[in-house]
Parts: structure tokens; C-alpha cells; sequence
């Protein structure tokens, strides 16, 4: 039988391959059922009808999702050791942010990031028939919509990426900090390299397309464990989260599972939203100059995909253009009591940003002064309409800022 502590002590010590393979290895242990031990015993009240796989074996389910509970928590010291632990960790390239939004290029090696960085921007990087040909972050900017939007080309990363292979684990990190994943893809190449890439993505972390599961979870003083589904689950049951609490030493929460079709996969990333990134992505590929009109077909009605030859120069104003649209950047022309607003220089913000975002935007003092604002434009019910800090601004809204001292 396997003790996951002692496995865990072993972890401490192992460089972080070898952890990982150890961990990999007794995940795979536990999932052929022989490490009974974890399952534990206590008094379980059922809540509501349950989906048919989960109803029939849900000793199997208890066990996994208790170990996926602790592989999750074991995954994340690894990928970001504490201070004093050395090197192994989650660090980027040393690139500082800049602009009003941040695109990182990610692909396997070779499939065109730097000839796509060198088209949209003035940025020139190295290109060359040859992987690992960009061997750190080179940043360019691209002037879009009236924003500058920083793109970060990258090195290749190879399949186990996420365990360090390559420079894997800093090109993950440096796309962890982007607003928007450019996933480049070949054309050519087998359709297997996406679900590869996102397999490595979501091994530290990064969810891909996706929002916070709708579950929520507050850590108490005291008080006990208060779990309650809003609809009868379907993947979950109260034991389970229980036991996956008492795990994580949760021992006085409240949680509220919203989603009937939730997973124990979901509520873990709940526990660990602070090692979880949800990130916009979307996937390009490249070279469709050397793939067959049926294939390329069927590539550009993915979901999320578009489709690109930097070689003859196709596709790439689409490309940016769906770029702009997933980073949904909110443009904002401010204007001056009886002074037409200048329509040549925007302020961006993000979406779902408010008029407290558009002050603090253009000066970190302008809300203690603020009055009330003026908008015309689609977030405006009437026009003008005049609103408080809180009301949420639309793209290409004008606004005027009316303060205290001058009302
Ligand atoms: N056929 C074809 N080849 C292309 C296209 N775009 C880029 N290439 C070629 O693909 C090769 C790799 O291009 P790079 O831009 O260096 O690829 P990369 O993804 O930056 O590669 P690494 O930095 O090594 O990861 C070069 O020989 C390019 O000329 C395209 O649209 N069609
Ligand atoms: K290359
Ligand atoms: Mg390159």
C-alpha cells in the first residue's frame, strides 16, 4: 500500500522530473483501485439522484477524486516552490509589460511564431527552418484599434513542456501572464499538436476558453463544514467534498455548488484558484498554403480558430483582427464641457471595466474629486446619460468627467 505522505516527503527532495514521474506513478496506482486506505469511512447522508457512472462505483470516485485533490496541491508546490527553494521555479523572461494588453505566441517549435511576430509589428525576430531557432521572449508591439498591444514571441515548446522540458516551463509562465494566448499551430502537422499543447497548458494551471467553475467556496473562522448544491449534482456528492476539504484542512468553509453538472475536477480548481489562470485563447494555423482546400475546410470551423499563411501573406488582418476582438478592449474618448471629444485618441480598458476604471486610467487622484460623469454611446440608457463610479462603460462610449470643484 502507498502512503501519500511519505510520497510527498519524497517530492521535497527529488528534482522536479523525477517528482512529477513519482507522482504519475502512484496517480496511476491509485487509479487501478489498489490503494484502498483513502477511502475513507464516515457517515454520508446522499444528496438528490446522481449520474449512472458516478451512482455505481462511487468508492472509485471518492478515491480519485481525494487523489486528484492531493496531486493537484503536490503539482502546484512543485511548479511554484516556495522562497528560499532555488531554482526550478515558475519564472518568466525577463520582459516587462507594456501597452494596454499582452498577447503570448505558443506553438511547437517552428510553426511560424517568429515570421507572424515579424509581420504584424516592426519587430524583427530570427526565422529559420530549424526548431528552437528563438531561444527567449522577444517582445514587438502592434498599434491596433488604438491601443498598443504588446506580442511576445516565444521559444517552441516541446510535448512535457510543463515538467521543464526545453525552456517549457518559463515560456508557460510568460504565457500565464498574458491576456491573450495566440496558439500557433502548423497546418501541416498532425491535428493531434493542439489537444498536446493544451494538455501541457492545463498542467500548470492555465484553463484555456473557460470560466471559474460556478462554485463557490468561503473559508470560516469556525463553524464547521457547510456544503449545499442548488440543484441535485450530477458528478459530485457531499462526502466527496468533504473529504477533499478535510484534506486541504478546509475544516470550517461554506460552499454553494451552483452548476448541477460541477465536477470534482471543477471544485478543485475552486480550492486552488490562486495557482488557477483562466486565459483567453485562440488558435491559428499557419501554413495553410501547403495543405489541401478540404482540410483547411474543415481547420477554420474549429471553435476558437482561425486560419493564416505568413509565407503568402493571407489571413494575417483577419488574425488580428479576431485578436483585438478576443481581448475585448473597451475604447474610451473622453472630452471637456462644450469641447468635442478627440476622436483620434482613445483610452482603453478592459471589458467590464467602469467609470472608476476610465478615472483611474487617466489619473490616479481624478475620483476623489469625482462628481458624476456624462456618456453618450451604447452603455448610456439616454443621451446623455449621467452616472456614478459604478456604471459600466461600452466600447467607443464618450464620457466627460464632471468633478466636485467645478460643479
Ligand atoms: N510554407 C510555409 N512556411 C512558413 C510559413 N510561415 C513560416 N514558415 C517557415 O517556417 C519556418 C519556421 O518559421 P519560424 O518563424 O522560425 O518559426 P518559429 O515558430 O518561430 O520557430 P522556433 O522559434 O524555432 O520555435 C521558416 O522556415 C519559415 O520560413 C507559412 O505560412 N508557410
Ligand atoms: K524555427
Ligand atoms: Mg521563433
Amino acid at each position: 500500500m502507498v502512503n501519500i505522505t511519505e510520497k510527498i516527503k519524497e517530492c521535497d527532495f527529488l528534482p522536479f522530473c523525477d517528482a512529477l514521474r513519482t507522482l504519475t506513478r502512484f496517480q496511476d496506482r491509485g487509479r487501478n483501485g489498489s490503494d484502498s486506505k483513502w477511502v475513507t469511512r464516515t457517515h454520508h447522508r446522499s444528496v438528490g439522484p446522481v449520474a449512472d457512472g458516478f451512482a455505481e462505483n462511487k468508492a472509485t470516485e471518492y478515491h480519485l477524486g481525494l487523489l486528484k485533490g492531493k496531486l493537484a496541491r503536490l503539482r502546484a508546490q512543485l511548479l511554484e516552490p516556495g522562497p528560499g527553494a532555488g531554482s526550478g521555479g515558475g519564472a518568466g523572461f525577463d520582459v516587462s509589460k507594456s501597452g494596454d494588453a499582452r498577447i503570448a505566441l505558443v506553438g511547437f517549435p517552428s510553426v511560424g511564431k517568429s515570421t507572424f511576430l515579424s509581420k504584424i509589428t516592426k519587430t524583427k525576430s530570427e526565422v529559420a527552418a530549424y526548431s528552437f531557432t528563438t531561444l527567449t521572449a522577444i517582445p514587438g508591439v502592434l498599434e491596433y484599434g488604438g491601443a498598443e498591444i504588446q506580442i511576445l514571441d516565444l521559444p517552441g515548446i516541446i510535448e512535457g513542456a510543463s515538467e521543464g522540458k526545453g525552456r517549457g516551463r518559463q515560456v508557460i509562465s510568460a504565457a500565464k501572464t498574458s491576456d491573450l494566448i495566440l496558439m500557433v499551430l502548423d497546418a501541416t502537422k498532425r491535428a493531434e499538436q493542439r489537444a498536446l499543447l493544451e494538455a501541457e497548458l492545463e498542467a500548470v494551471g492555465i484553463r484555456l476558453n473557460r470560466s471559474p467553475p460556478n462554485i463557490y467556496v468561503k473559508a470560516k473562522k469556525a463553524g464547521g463544514m457547510k456544503i449545499t448544491f442548488q440543484a441535485p449534482p450530477k458528478y459530485l456528492d457531499e462526502k466527496m467534498l468533504y473529504n477533499i476539504l478535510r484534506d486541504y484542512k478546509m475544516l470550517n468553509c461554506e460552499v454553494l455548488v451552483r452548476d448541477e453538472n460541477a465536477t470534482v475536477d471543477d471544485f478543485i480548481d475552486v480550492i486552488m484558484k490562486d495557482h488557477r489562470k483562466y486565459i483567453r485563447c485562440l488558435y491559428v494555423y499557419n501554413k495553410i498554403d501547403s495543405v489541401t482546400m478540404a482540410y483547411l475546410d474543415e481547420l477554420a470551423r474549429e471553435p476558437h480558430t482561425v486560419v493564416m499563411s505568413c509565407e503568402l501573406d493571407l489571413g494575417i488582418a483577419d488574425v488580428v483582427e479576431r485578436c483585438w476582438q478576443e481581448l475585448r478592449l473597451i475604447r474610451i474618448y473622453t472630452k471637456r464641457q462644450s469641447i468635442d471629444p478627440d476622436f483620434g485618441e482613445a483610452l482603453i480598458v478592459r471589458s467590464g471595466s467602469t467609470i472608476e476604471d476610465v478615472c483611474d486610467q487617466i489619473h490616479r487622484t481624478m475620483k476623489d474629486t469625482f462628481k458624476y460623469a456624462l456618456v453618450w454611446g451604447a452603455s448610456a440608457k439616454h443621451i446623455p446619460q449621467r452616472v456614478g463610479l459604478g456604471h459600466f462603460v461600452a466600447d467607443e462610449d464618450v464620457v466627460q468627467i464632471v468633478s466636485a470643484w467645478r460643479a
